[in-house]
């Protein structure tokens, strides 16, 4: 069967953080941290907010982004239409961002989603450019559209197909555990990004140092 491609202006998209996980490297929860003022979750939010309904933020009841989660939930987070965000858990805790992204992608397809986007809390930098560049690589038969840069695929950023949460449940029950076994199952086109910055993560205290020395 072939399919349309589809009116990369036209599609609409929810959004997927993952959100989870221990943030052990950063020694914090890297949803909490500040980046320019704000926690790092409510900026990825409110940057997601102005291309995709519903947002959802995903992350298990035990990860350690549980308290940035609750904050940006409780406070008057400038910017966020809190009506339009879900916070949506894991259904199997300690499985990593794959198992996020299985309960994200579920949580998209019930809100009647056809795309995600998806991306992860850490990502300060991350623009709605990022998810404009990416929207115009989809094809009828692509499954996942993901950003890539001279060093890597990413994963961590892309568009997915909702109903391919099943498929990727399904690997995870088979115990893959990579992002990349996700987008090696899927019919996955990639897309050099213009601005590699949108890509740039935080894992570590030094990372962020860094980056915060750059971007000043
Ligand atoms: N929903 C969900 N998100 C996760 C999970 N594990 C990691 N993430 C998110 O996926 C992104 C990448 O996570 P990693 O840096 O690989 O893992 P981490 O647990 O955050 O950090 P480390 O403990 O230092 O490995 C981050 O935005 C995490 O919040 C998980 O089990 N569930």
């Amino acid at each position: 069967m072939t399919q349309d491609t589809p009116n990369p202006e036209s599609i609409r998209l929810a959004g997927i953080v993952l959100a989870g996980g221990r943030s052990r490297r950063m020694g914090s929860d890297k949803a909490a941290l500040d980046w320019e003022g704000e926690p790092m979750l409510a900026r990825v939010v409110r940057v997601l907010q102005e291309r995709c309904d519903p947002v959802l933020v995903v992350a298990g009841e035990r990860s350690a982004a549980y308290q940035g989660i609750d904050d940006i939930r409780g406070r008057a987070a400038p910017g966020i239409d809190r009506d339009r965000v879900r916070w949506v858990t894991d259904e199997q805790e300690g499985v990593g961002p794959l198992g996020g992204l299985v309960a994200g992608l579920a949580a998209a397809a019930d809100a009647g989603a056809q795309y995600a986007f998806v991306c992860a809390t850490d990502m300060p930098l991350i623009a709605p450019g990022l998810i404009d560049e990416l929207r115009r690589g989809l094809t009828g038969s692509t499954q996942a559209v993901i950003a890539r840069d001279a060093q890597r695929d990413h994963p961590m950023a892309g568009i997915y197909r909702t109903d391919t949460a099943p498929v990727i449940a399904d690997l995870v029950a088979g115990g893959e555990r990579r992002m990349l076994g996700a987008i090696e199952a899927l019919t996955t086109h990639r897309v050099g990004v213009s601005e590699p910055d949108w890509l740039v993560n935080v894992n570590a205290p030094e990372d962020l140092h860094r980056l915060r020395a750059v971007s000043r």
